[in-house]
């Protein structure tokens, strides 16, 4: 078996720049091994990368302090400091943080710059969101963000559908006071059956100017093809009155920092369905990238990546592959106890 979570982890990550990187498969061989000797998160099983976050408790009063967030948080029980996760009966800090970009949309499908427009899934978006959920319905969720764009809160709607648990995620409406009020629950055993979902802007997919609508191969023929490579892989060069990565990292990461460390350091367990560069430019900061080497990380829609955050530090444990993969309960102690106290329930 443990060949078998080895060789799923690489083949998972060919669809991701970084298994072109020899590096990079050295490192899951060597993560593999660890796994293989000491099933325990205590391994940082990215040592070159593992990133410190000793500043994250100071943020915690970020959200503490936020009356909209935590206001937010109130009707199905979100906030951090009060209210302990009951799915996995933490008694550590470990949390475990999925990431999933969303299926592929309508304009995915034309090969259309999409940024912030808004724009559905495609069909086959729906069924990669529904097959993301699968792999990942082993794993607990106590909290979803989302961006504010239609096709990544599908991703997280469908991919919840899937899940054993069998929890209702809900939209937060915190917009006015008026919406807070409609929307609030009165059952504490429906709030406990219901997994909040946070949808915010600053998890948007980078801005993409004047590109978008415009159709990817063609503005490649226009302008060349180095150019628009530098335009939506580059760090710091923005397209034409657009955003560079760096810009949309500015926001997104700043937001993971201070709304989503948060959770994670209160031992939720956090899924964020958001979009390639917005994710992209999450996972620079979870690996600690260069701006050279996110330069070759690309993201498949559709497909979970899966961290788990431990003692201030984000170890990538390579993406679940399926709902029947024994491997992926293997990766810390904490997940494999939770799938068993599924097995016992459902
Ligand atoms: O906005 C888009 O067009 C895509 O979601 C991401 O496009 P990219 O792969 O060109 O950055």
């Amino acid at each position: 078996m443990a060949a078998e979570v080895y060789r799923h982890a690489i083949g998972t990550f060919q669809s991701h720049s970084y298994a072109n990187n020899v590096n990079h498969k050295q490192r899951l061989r060597n993560n593999f091994v660890r796994l293989v000797n000491n099933d325990s998160v205590s391994n940082n099983v990215l040592s070159s990368r593992g990133a410190r976050y000793s500043s994250c408790s100071n943020r915690r009063s970020v959200i503490r302090s936020s009356a909209s967030q935590t206001s937010v948080a109130d009707p199905v029980s979100l906030s951090p400091s009060r209210t302990p996760t009951t799915d996995t009966n933490k008694k550590s800090n470990e949390a475990a943080l999925i990431l999933i970009r969303h299926g592929e949309s309508l304009w995915n499908e034309k090969n259309l710059f999409t940024g912030c427009v808004d724009v559905p899934l495609s069909k086959k978006g729906i069924d990669e969101a529904i097959e993301a959920g699968k792999r990942i319905s082993s794993i607990p969720v106590d909290v979803i963000f989302t961006s504010a764009l239609i096709r990544a809160q599908m991703t997280a709607m469908l991919a919840m559908t899937q899940h054993r648990r069998k929890k209702v995620p809900i939209i937060i409406h915190n917009e006015s006071e008026q919406a807070r009020q409609w929307s609030q629950v009165f059952s504490e055993d429906t709030k406990k059956q219901s997994i909040p979902v946070i949808a915010s802007w600053q998890l948007n997919e980078r801005m993409y100017g004047e590109l978008q609508g415009l159709n990817k191969q063609e503005t490649a023929d226009r302008y060349g093809k180095e150019q628009v490579h530098e335009w939506r892989r580059s760090y710091d060069t923005p397209p034409p009155n657009g955003e560079s990565l760096e810009m949309c990292a500015e926001r997104a990461v700043a937001y993971f920092r201070d709304q989503i460390e948060p959770q994670l350091l209160s031992g939720k367990n956090v899924m964020i369905a958001a979009h390639g560069n917005s994710l992209r430019s999450i996972i620079m900061y979870l690996d600690k990238l260069t701006s050279q080497e996110v330069i070759s990380l690309e993201l498949s829609t559709g497909i979970p990546m899966l961290y788990i955050f431990k003692e201030g530090r984000f170890i990538r444990r390579g993406s679940p592959i399926g709902p029947q993969e024994a491997g992926v309960y293997a990766y810390t102690k904490r997940l494999a106890l939770y799938r068993q106290k599924l097995d016992e329930m459902f």
